[in-house]
């Protein structure tokens, strides 16, 4: 049996918007972040993808109502919904609300691409992708892989960092792979996976 993984990263937020690190700050979708949630949810119809039997999504906002609209455009508002924080964007420490080009200004180019793109080095007071890995993938194996191990169709729409934490696992990434792969606001991901966890058909719904 192969069941499907849609994972989703938010659209824009008011944050984003503002370029400032945002991390566990909770700021709404913008009007263009809500834009591309509703395309990303037409390419989900266009594609055939109408039947989920549960979504996923963060304890954030911008994550909530991005799911939310794809719900209701597809139909599907009635499913189970799991918010949980560890599917929550990777923690941005003391970088948190700092516009990323003061952040440039004041702590060097090279340094702030570090705290952003390495896999293992944290920002001050924060977590790498490594260590938001950490929590996201327990949650992912106990609670997300065993329902697509059985064939169901599971949405997950959650965070930049966090969607990459499960799609390094997934696809057998290297840290320096993941950390170079860049997911679009609002952009569905399919991935189609056999018993065995291995993912056998991918596709980008742009
Ligand atoms: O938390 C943030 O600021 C963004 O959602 C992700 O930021 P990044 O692209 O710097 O990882």
């Amino acid at each position: 049996m192969v069941g499907t993984l849609v994972l989703t990263r938010h659209g824009q937020s008011e944050w984003n918007k503002l370029n400032l690190f945002t991390g566990w700050k909770d700021p709404a979708l913008t009007d263009l972040g809500k834009e591309e949630a509703l395309k990303g949810a037409k390419n989900l119809k266009e594609g055939g993808y109408t039947h989920f039997d549960m979504a996923f999504t963060s304890a954030l906002q911008r994550a909530q109502t991005t799911l939310a609209i794809q719900l209701k455009e597809i139909d599907q508002e009635g499913i189970p919904v799991t918010q949980d924080q560890a599917l929550n964007e990777r923690d941005y420490g003391e970088l948190t609300g700092l516009n990323k080009d003061d952040a440039r200004k004041k702590f060097g180019e090279e340094q702030v691409h570090i705290w952003r793109r390495s896999y293992d080095v944290p920002p001050p007071g924060g977590e790498s992708l490594e260590l938001t890995g950490k929590r996201v993938l327990p949650y992912y194996e106990a609670k997300i892989k065993p329902e697509v191990l059985k064939g169901k169709s599971v949405l997950v729409t959650a965070h930049g960092n966090s969607l990459r934490s499960m799609i390094k696992e997934l696809e057998g990434m290297s840290g320096e792979e993941i950390v170079n792969t860049e997911l679009a606001t609002g952009v569905p991901i399919v991935y189609k996976i056999d018993e065995q966890g291995k993912v056998v058909d991918k596709k980008i719904l742009e």
